[in-house]
């Protein structure tokens, strides 16, 4: 499959699936989703223990029906839990449960209480899934999670939705998820990741015509290593721009200064901040490139050509009439934090960024976008592709909705779903480090949609960079972050590796 890798919500990998020609000489989906699982299954099964199938009462358990059937031709030992009433399995699934029988596979309608099996394959709900587990299958999810054994599960983790990523109660914890057609959000945000383990996609030999085309895709290496361009040996800074970061409010100062020491080392040519708090150092001791200023003359600062608003900026009536300012001038602004909180406490402000000319950048965490749209928190963090295209569409603004799975969504409605990043970013003053590094990215003249992109991946794979040295995720800094995003871009902009 050909990058960007598209993602489709469960209606569109149905519209795939009806566009694919099965002739009578091609094997059907399922035939190939099995063979592909059991496939995947022999080199995770890597000793003589038996290999649990647990099949479900649809296609995803006809699936694993043609798995356990291709593993039993290969030798391996296979037992098959299903409950499945026959007279309702759909037709592919009643073909499989056949050719099963034929090759003298039988299923027990109960979980067995052997607890050592080689491989679990969890084959009871794919994209079908629409209410919580019932009994008996809330009572098998638990009872498998809890075995010391690897579960293999199939298209999607049994209990999660494959839309949201949210599970309908208990869902099976994977360690490996092979997943069919294309990518779906849920496997890729909010309680996904913890329930996919590594993920396996196959395409089951469909050609790229079947595929519509979609709206989001996944961010990832791929898509953005390329888009900040060499610098030519005859540069000065001034080519770089001059990002202005309005923050610091009094006991917040940290959060500026994260920003800017970020802006700074991802490339900016020159770095303001506007300080609230009246007790604010003159400098930064620790990077005294960093040229401070109380916030009332950021916008006095020359060449300034991008601005971000919201590190540590807090909600006192001064910081709502520097935010006015800064929503006024005609420059990309990256907003984060208290920025975003004042906006959603302000029906004139709120209409204020969706006329901007310039374009703007919106950070928001779970709770900050919730607010913004007058969610709660709950509807945000399982629905986190709406909101997040909400946002951007009712702002007319980029948006990244932030956490596990970040959700950047542009204001034409298409989106993205990042890959990088881990728990070591669950830190404070990660997403200040966020907010800079998006401001030099715009700075060094990146489109907004290129500096979104970038930035949040960058920040990411910066955090997994350090996780892969030892450093975090328990501990990691949003200080270290800067510096990792540092050395990468130049890797992936020079090739250069330290
Ligand atoms: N699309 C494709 O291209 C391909 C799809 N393939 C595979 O098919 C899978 C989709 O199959 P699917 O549509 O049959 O749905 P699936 O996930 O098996 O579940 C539906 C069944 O579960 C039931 N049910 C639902 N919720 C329940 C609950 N809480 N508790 C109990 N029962 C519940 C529901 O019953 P009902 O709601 O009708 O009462 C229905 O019987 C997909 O993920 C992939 O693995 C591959 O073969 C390759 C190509
Ligand atoms: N578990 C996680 N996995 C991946 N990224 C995470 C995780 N937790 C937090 N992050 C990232 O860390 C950043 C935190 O930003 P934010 O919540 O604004 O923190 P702060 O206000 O402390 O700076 C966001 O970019 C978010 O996506
Ligand atoms: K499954």
């Amino acid at each position: 499959m050909s990058h960007p890798l598209p993602i489709y919500p469960a209606a569109g990998i149905r519209e795939i699936e009806r566009a694919v020609p099965i002739g009578p000489d091609s094997p059907s989906l399922m035939e190939r989703a099995g063979l592909a699982c059991a496939e995947l299954a022999r080199t995770l099964a890597t000793d003589p223990r038996p290999i649990l199938v647990l099949a479900g009462p649809g296609n995803n358990g006809g699936d694993a029906l043609v798995a356990a059937r291709w593993l039993k031709q290969w030798f391996y030992r296979v037992e098959v839990v299903s409950r499945a009433d026959e007279a309702r399995l759909p037709p592919d699934a009643a073909t499989a449960l056949a050719a099963w029988r034929a090759v003298g596979g039988s299923c027990q309608p109960d979980l067995p209480e052997k607890r050592d099996w080689g491989l679990v394959i969890d084959g009871l709900f794919g994209i079908g899934l629409t209410r919580p587990l019932d009994a008996p299958y809330a009572d098998w999810v638990q009872r498998v999670n809890a075995l010391a054994v690897p579960i293999l599960a199939l298209d999607v983790p049994s209990g999660l939705d494959a839309d949201t990523g949210c599970s309908h109660g208990v869902a099976i914890r994977a360690q490996h998820t092979v997943t069919f057609l294309a990518l779906k959000p849920g496997l890729l945000t909010a309680n996904g990741p913890d329930h996919c383990g590594q993920l396996h996609l196959r395409t089951l030999d469909v050609l790229a015509p079947m595929y519509h085309p979609a709206s989001g895709w996944l961010l990832d290496e791929h898509l953005v290593r390329g888009l900040l361009p060499p610098r030519p040996l005859n540069s000065h800074k001034g080519l770089f721009g001059s990002v202005g970061i309005l923050g610091g409010a009094a006991g917040m100062t940290g959060a500026a200064l994260l920003a800017g020491r970020a802006a700074l080392h991802v490339g900016a040519g020159r770095v303001y901040l506007g300080l609230l708090d009246d007790d604010a150092p003159a400098v930064d001791p620790l990077q005294p490139e960093l040229m401070l200023r109380p916030a009332g003359h950021l916008l006095d600062a020359p060449h300034l050509n991008v601005l971000v608003a919201g590190p540590g900026l807090g909600r006192s009536a001064a910081a709502v009439g520097y935010l006015q300012h800064v929503l006024a001038a005609d420059a990309p602004l990256v907003l984060d934090a208290d920025a975003l909180n004042l906006i959603a406490a302000s029906d004139a402000l709120k209409a204020r960024i969706a006329q901007r000319k310039a374009p703007t950048l919106m950070t928001p965490h779970p709770a900050e976008a919730a607010r913004l749209v007058g969610a709660s928190i709950g509807d945000v963090l399982c629905q986190r592709v709406e909101i997040a295209s909400l946002i951007a569409v009712r702002f007319n603004a980029f948006v990244a909705l932030k956490g596990v799975g970040t959700v950047c969504a542009m204001p034409n409605a298409t989106w993205f779903i990042n890959a990088s990043g881990n728990p070591g970013l669950a830190s404070p003053g990660t997403g200040d480090v966020l907010a800079g590094i998006l401001g030099a990215l715009l700075a060094q003249g990146l489109s907004p949609r290129d500096a979104l992109l970038l930035g949040v991946y960058l920040h990411g794979a910066a955090a997994d960079r350090l996780r892969e040295r030892g450093i975090g995720p328990v501990g990691m800094t949003a200080s270290e972050v800067i510096g990792a995003a540092r050395d990468l871009l130049n890797e992936w902009v020079y090739g250069l590796s330290r």
